[in-house]
């Protein structure tokens, strides 16, 4: 098969995935009959209807959830646009096989599993153990000079993104959360919003890894720069992708078409990986109602490319790490939702007495 009937026959498979009027109304009874009053778990009571529509299940199950962690480098990065030199991506790859970063501590309080995946890491891990090689680029290509990626490029990170999917559908995973490490690719992140969502580039860029002000006007024009050499075409989203995007945005906007076609709950976290969101959606647009946004970031651009998405975000913290670390914590307030909808006694079975008419 080719790679570019495999994206469409993903797309068609989430296009055909329904969300039953039945399970919705079932679950929303279940709740209603608990003993609270109605709708008074608020967002909780919505994220149990949402997972049960996406597993198309009255009884969803989360007992076996997984970060994905995907790695990239950007060409972008020699223009100063991080507070951070390039080779931080591939030391902090080998942080998280390790254990050590934050994404680790977090998943580990949330019973999650991380998954490291090399999208396009310019380092070469050749007999790296427990890292998943799935490397289109040594780092994409400086955007200020030329498309990040080729279109052939885009099209494998997509594919790559969709069979990891696939991979881990076959494990039993029923919750996924996205998290990406890159350094530069806020940069890369603005573009591919700023022409998804039509938006300048100074209302969506901001200081990623924490550089100044000065720097941050210097990042707005290389952004502005970046759109005008290549041109991306707004309607075509493997265009936005190779010309702006980079690898890990490329293999989110895959895996996450990959999920929503087998009802894979899935959850993104901050601004970039909330950009391969932009480019899944503009490719399939039923996406978003297979997805979760945890948080809302830092960074700008992230309340319009949620607002784009039609999703509200669960909480903000005042996070701008990426790693996935936001999914952790939304994992953690999916449990409590389902603790809730399965523990809690009913008005009949505790005696209690119902709403008056
Ligand atoms: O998730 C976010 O919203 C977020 C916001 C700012 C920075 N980051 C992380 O910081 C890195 C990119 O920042 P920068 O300044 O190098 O473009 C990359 O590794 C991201 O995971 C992530
Ligand atoms: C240390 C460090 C950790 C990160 N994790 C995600 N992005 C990051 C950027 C830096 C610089």
């Amino acid at each position: 098969m080719t790679k570019e009937r495999k994206i469409n026959m993903t797309i068609e498979k989430i296009e055909n995935n329904s969300l039953s009027p039945i399970v919705r109304d079932a679950v929303q009874k279940r709740l209603d009959m608990l003993t609270k009053p109605q709708g008074s778990l608020g967002v909780l009571e919505e994220l149990v209807i949402r997972l049960a529509l996406i597993q198309d299940s009255v009884t969803p199950v989360i007992n076996k959830k997984y970060v994905f962690v995907f790695a990239a480098d950007h060409g972008v990065a020699k223009e100063g646009v991080s507070a951070y030199p390039q080779e931080v991506t591939a030391q902090m790859v080998y942080n998280f096989l390790a254990g050590g970063a934050a994404i680790n501590a977090l998943s580990k309080r949330a019973g999650a599993e991380v998954v490291v995946v090399d999208a396009g890491v310019a380092h070469d891990f050749s007999g790296c153990k427990g890292l998943i090689d799935q490397k289109v680029v040594y780092g994409s290509h400086n955007m200020t000079e030329s498309p990040a990626m080729s279109r052939e490029e885009a099209i494998k990170c997509i594919v790559s993104g969709i069979e990891l999917a696939e991979e881990y559908e076959k494990k039993g995973i029923n919750l996924a959360g996205v998290g990406e490490m890159g350094i530069a690719n806020t940069t890369a992140a603005s573009a591919v919003t700023a022409i998804l969502c039509k938006l300048s580039p100074t209302v969506v860029t901001g200081k990623g890894t924490g550089i100044d002000e000065n720097r941050l006007e210097k990042k707005v024009n290389i952004v502005k720069k970046a759109i005008e050499i290549n041109a991306p075409d707004v309607n075509d989203p493997l265009d936005v992708l190779s010309k702006v995007g980079g690898a890990e945005i490329g293999q989110i906007a895959g895996f996450l078409l990959g999920c929503a076609a087998l009802r894979i709950p899935v959850i993104t976290d901050g601004f970039i990986a909330t950009s391969g969101a932009l480019i899944a959606q503009a490719l399939c647009p039923a996406l978003s109602d297979f997805l979760f946004a945890s948080h809302v970031s830092q960074e700008p651009g992230h309340i319009y490319q949620l607002k784009k998405l039609g999703l509200s975000p669960l909480f903000d913290l005042g996070l701008r790490l990426g790693e996935g670390t936001g999914t952790t914590i939304a994992m953690q307030l999916m449990d409590s939702a389902l603790e809730a909808y399965y523990n809690m006694a009913s008005f009949q079975q505790a005696g209690v007495s119902e709403k008056e008419e």
